[in-house]
């Protein structure tokens, strides 16, 4: 018999119209009678917190790590039901606060409530329970709309329709339908780099670029952060003629603060060498995050801060490939 447990945390998918808009209030023991039963597979429920996912920050990302921790005997697969708008932060949230955890934890959500006509909670809930209970894989994934995607490479890309989610530079995991599962890729072993570690260190910006931009935001930036994510443009360049950026990225160098340097295009990652607007910020001291996203980088950044403030470990750490979140830098 697999024990799988569902873990509630809000979202759409647990919403209810109220008289403000739609907000989570559907009870666990309601969400999971949706779950169709499966021979061989025994479903158990918890809530965890009703949250629009809005809502959510790093502290919630602890709370359910530390759930699922706590089960981690108990059962043989985990299903996390969570709102779409953060659930790309929370799953590469959960892929580095549960690393090296050898179950499967599986995030899912809808578009449109439970309990609602035309709703896609019922077919991704199915499906959640396909993937958990079938893949002999570890570690966190994200089910939508039939396609399971590495839990640190699944960005929302859209806001209304039911394909809400991508797997961006890397290969989806598995396509999944009426109790099916047909894997689609098989993600490569990684070497254990790390003890785990449930330290976050929530002191981290992102900004993003943009013409216009100046550089006196970096003063802030150095009082009140220990870490930086910047969004640049194309393949890692920062203006440096009239609004020159580069001082601010050495200024945050100089003073120890890890400046984590990705882009603002959702494909192909960057190569910041290509042009002298990234070798400029590259030779600044900036980090090049090769191909992966922004969810994956605030998650990873917290983490890795949570762990050591060590500039050159910070920039070794975070170059180092966890959870598949990153192919090349
Ligand atoms: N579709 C959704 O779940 C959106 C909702 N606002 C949430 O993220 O909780």
């Amino acid at each position: 018999m697999k024990e799988v447990l569902v873990l509630t945390t809000g979202g759409t998918i647990a919403s209810t119209k109220t008289e403000n808009g739609l907000a989570p209030g559907l009870a666990a023991e309601v969400l999971v009678s949706y779950f169709e039963r499966r021979p061989g597979v025994n479903l158990s429920v918890e809530n965890v917190m009703s949250k629009d996912s809005t809502n959510m920050q790093p502290e919630d990302w602890v709370e359910i790590a530390e759930r699922i921790q706590a089960h981690h005997q108990a059962y043989d697969a985990f299903i996390v039901t969570h709102g779409t708008d953060t659930m790309g932060y929370s799953a590469a949230a959960l892929s580095y606060l549960l690393y090296g955890f050898d179950k499967p934890v599986v995030l899912t959500g809808s578009q449109v409530p439970l309990g609602m006509a035309e709703t896609d909670a019922v077919r991704n809930l199915h499906d959640s329970l396909t993937f958990a209970s079938q893949t002999d894989l570890q570690g966190v994934y994200l089910v939508f709309n039939g396609l399971v995607m590495a839990g640190t490479r699944a960005v929302k890309t859209k806001s209304k329709s039911y394909d809400a989610f991508e797997s961006i530079n890397y290969p989806y995991i598995a396509s999944v339908s009426e109790g099916n599962m047909v894997p689609l890729y098989q993600p490569e072993p990684e070497t254990p780099v790390l003890t785990p570690s449930i330290n976050l260190d929530t002191k981290v910006f992102v900004l993003k670029a943009f013409p216009g931009l100046t550089v006196d935001i970096f003063d802030y930036l150095a009082a009140n952060m220990h870490g930086v994510i910047i969004e640049s443009f194309g393949n890692g360049g920062l203006p440096f003629e009239r609004r020159n950026i580069i001082p601010g990225v050495e200024k945050l160098t100089a003073a120890g603060i890890p400046v984590i340097i990705t882009t603002q295009i959702l494909e192909e990652g960057q190569d910041i060498y290509l042009y002298e607007v990234g070798k400029r910020v590259a030779d600044a001291g900036g980090i090049t995050a090769g191909d992966m996203n922004t969810e994956a980088i605030v998650a990873k950044l917290m983490w890795v801060l949570g762990q050591t403030r060590q500039l050159e470990t910070v920039r070794t750490l975070m170059q180092t490939p966890i959870a598949h979140d990153l192919d090349f830098v």
